[in-house]
């Protein structure tokens, strides 16, 4: 690693501070606090990047396509002086024109309207795991592996049309994609050793044989079929849906599970109106960001503030959790709030690459936690919770709760 030039540009705070330290990723309010406070802007000595952690800045950078791309890839490394791990996405990583067809089609295929049919099919599913884990009335579990994981990569793999054997690879590989956004530390060499073998378990599903008719893998070769992308790209956006359509959603629900287990109040709220579960969810995703940075290249000088600007070529850091809890923008950030109403957060980005996915996300969470609040009376703590560390997710690694059946 180059040391980086130690001075901030002029008028920029500088910051020494690495956010993908332990101590940071075991709670990183603390620094996203002294981000805001120091800045609209703040030079990241360590990294040689510019941290945006303020939401009007980073609202701003991520719907400005044109000033900040996602071509050079949306870590730490520039793909244009650096090999990417592996082809880059088709859609995170492109701009336009090259992500607008990629993008239409998945929309097309993830999108509310596309989901319709799977909302009953989720919602039983979701049903059967709360009658499986209730099984023996009230009940103690770890509610990472038994809810959070289970959930997902019961209804997911299956949406997508993958073959049964292999599901197992696809939560490492998820982990260490979103670690690659970061430094290459500890965090991305645990990872190494698996890299091979589970991307070439990824790219193998990725095949056009190897996806069941009419579901979602299947549909992304059919819009190839049609010339709405080609035959090359398909298999790269079909990867885009299992890179990132597992770890986010697991972590997703781990952070609402966790919300409400710390909030018996809104509990009883939600079992007496149900229809809150997709609400509770947005605030969950707000409150918690389960994806909590994103970079992007400055593809000229931009200026941020009056006088302050990032210079054409250099890396943004752009700190969507610390922006989802900026009292410039929300009141009473801190608080996990049923009451608030969270549309406009930036948990799922923002503007053209805003995360297509999100409504897998909001339906699987819907489907969850309505079977839940129909039969679990109260949920709470029981035990020490942990956490799972990542470059990029906010996660748990353990979640132990009690279950009381209505
Ligand atoms: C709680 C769950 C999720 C969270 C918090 C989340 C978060 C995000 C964020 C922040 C972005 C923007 C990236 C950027 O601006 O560079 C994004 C993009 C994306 N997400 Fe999600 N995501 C979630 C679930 C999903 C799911 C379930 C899928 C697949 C079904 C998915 C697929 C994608 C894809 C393909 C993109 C790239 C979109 C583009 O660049 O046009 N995500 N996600
Ligand atoms: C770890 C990967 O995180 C993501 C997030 C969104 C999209 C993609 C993609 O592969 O298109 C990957």
């Amino acid at each position: 690693m180059t040391s980086a030039p130690a001075t901030a540009p002029p008028g920029v705070p500088t910051d020494d501070a690495d956010p993908f330290a332990p101590d940071v990723l075991e709670d990183p309010l603390p620094l996203h606090a002294r981000l805001r406070d120091a800045g609209p802007v703040v030079y990241l000595s360590r990294y040689d990047v510019y941290a945006f952690a303020r939401y009007e800045q980073v609202n701003a950078a991520l719907t400005n396509w044109q000033g900040f791309e996602s071509g050079a890839g949306v870590g730490l490394s520039n793909f244009r002086h650096e090999k990417p791990w592996r082809p880059p996405s088709l859609l995170l990583e492109a701009d336009p024109p090259r992500h607008d067809a990629p993008r239409r089609v998945l929309s097309g295929i993830v999108g509310a309207r596309a989901l319709r049919t799977l909302r009953e099919r989720w919602a039983a599913a979701a049903e059967d795991l709360v009658d499986q884990v209730l099984a023996g009335g009230s009940t103690e579990l770890d509610a990472v592996p038994a809810l959070a994981q289970a959930f997902p990569l019961r209804v997911f793999p299956d949406a997508v049309g993958l073959p049964p054997e292999g599901r197992e690879n696809l939560l490492p590989y998820g982990d260490h994609a979103f670690n690659a956004f970061g430094p290459s530390n500890d965090l991305v060499a645990k990872g190494a050793p698996r890299v091979a073998e589970l991307s070439a378990w990824v790219n193998a599903r990725c095949a056009r044989e190897e996806l069941a008719p009419d579901r979602f893998g299947a549909r992304i070769w059919g819009a190839a079929d049609r010339g709405e992308i080609t035959y090359e790209q398909a298999p790269l956006v079909v990867r885009s849906l299992l890179t990132a359509g597992v770890d986010t959603t697991v972590h997703g629900l781990g952070a609402v599970l966790y919300a409400f287990a710390t909030h018996p109040e809104h509990w009883a709220r939600l079992r007496s109106d149900p229809r809150l579960a997709r609400v509770a969810f947005d605030e969950a995703v707000r409150w918690e960001s389960p994806v909590q940075t994103f970079f992007r290249t400055a593809t000229t000088d931009v200026a941020i503030t009056d006088g302050v600007e990032v210079p054409a070529g250099r890396k943004i850091l752009m700190f969507l959790a610390a922006a989802n809890r900026d009292p410039r923008r929300w009141t009473d950030p801190d608080a996990f709030d049923l009451s608030r109403d969270p549309s406009g957060h930036v948990g799922f980005g923002m503007g053209i690459h805003q995360c297509v996915g999100q409504h897998v996300a909001r339906l699987e969470a819907e489907a969850l936690l309505t079977a839940l609040a129909r039969r679990v009376a109260t949920i709470e703590l029981a035990g020490p919770t942990r956490r799972h560390h990542n470059n990029t997710l906010r996660a748990w690694e353990s979640l132990p709760m009690r279950l009381r059946e209505a």
